[in-house]
């Protein structure tokens, strides 16, 4: 089985071990790297037979490096890596805003970089990532990531210059989603319900609609339109939502998104 090594084991790093394991990887096969003796230990305790290691451990054992820190965190990674490293590795980036380029500049010649945006639905197999072969990753390094991946969700390839703009859609996306039920169920407060019941109605049509446009039988604007009876309570509800410019709000929300990835790659420029 491949062996994979997490270099930042927080949320995003811990979804993906917590999915790899539920998709049958074993937790042998499945290294980690912390900052943090007690994270370290609170890990290991929660996934029996994963181990935390140290990064020249990672480095030596894995076939798949996978760097999940915060962009912010990434040189002095990056430097622990340089003399570890040669065109035999493997690294994948997790890192919003990240540009493979980063590495390959950083690392030995010929080092292969893989950058993927994930999200963390990947906790119960329904990810979204995205992948980019770097400079130096041949098809079969995407293969391999693909396979991966696959474990915890779908997987698609996307020009590496579509990445800040997936990273606003998918990689932030479950948060908006969350969000939006987090003030549904707030409605539901406000209209007398108790929360618990609030929570039931909302998550349950969130998960029947999530179904629905995942079957794809029908566009979003056609399903919307199916809930909408003339005169009834739905399109009064739409028409406050449109006074209040919620879909402007989403365009805005996203695209602000997009440029701090933006932001975050030139931050690590030089
Ligand atoms: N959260 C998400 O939904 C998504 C996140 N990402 C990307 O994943 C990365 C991680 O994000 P997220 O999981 O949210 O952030 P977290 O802060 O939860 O995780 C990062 C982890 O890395 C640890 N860390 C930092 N430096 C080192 C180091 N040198 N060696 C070992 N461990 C280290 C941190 O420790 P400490 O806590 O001590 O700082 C922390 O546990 C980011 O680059 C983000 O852009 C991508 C897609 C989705
Ligand atoms: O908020 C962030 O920066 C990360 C990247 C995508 C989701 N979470």
């Amino acid at each position: 089985m491949t062996v994979i090594a997490l270099l930042g084991a927080g949320k995003i790093g811990e979804a993906l071990l917590s999915g790899l394991l539920k998709g049958g990887h074993a937790p042998g096969d499945l290294l980690f790297t912390e900052r943090y003796e007690d994270r370290a230990r609170e890990l290991e305790t929660r996934y029996p037979g994963m181990r935390a290691v140290t990064v020249e451990d990672a480095a030596k054992r894995a076939d798949v490096l996978v760097v999940a820190v915060k962009p912010q965190d990434i040189e002095p990674v990056l430097a622990e890596l340089v003399p570890l490293l040669g065109p035999s590795s493997l690294v994948v980036s997790l890192c919003a805003g990240l540009p493979t380029v980063l590495y390959e500049r950083s690392l030995a010649e010929g080092v292969p970089v893989v950058r993927v945006m994930p999200n963390t639905p990947m906790l119960v197999g329904e990810a979204m990532s995205a992948i980019s072969p770097g400079r130096y990753a041949t098809a079969a390094h995407v293969a391999v990531v693909k396979e991966l991946l696959s474990h915890v969700g779908q997987v698609v390839e996307v020009p590496e210059k579509q990445q800040d703009a997936v990273t606003a859609l998918s990689g932030s996306g479950p948060a908006y989603f969350f969000y939006l039920v987090e003030a549904m169920i707030d409605a539901g407060i406000l209209l007398g319900l108790p929360r618990a019941l609030a929570g039931q109605l909302i998550i349950q049509s969130a998960v029947g609609a999530a179904k629905m446009l995942a079957e794809g039988e029908d566009h979003p604007v056609l399903l919307r339109e199916a809930v909408t009876s003339p005169a009834g309570t739905t399109i009064n509800g739409i028409r406050e939502l449109e006074k209040h410019g919620v879909r402007a709000a989403l365009l805005d929300a996203i695209e602000a998104a997009r440029d701090r990835s933006v932001e975050l790659g030139r931050e690590h420029e030089h």
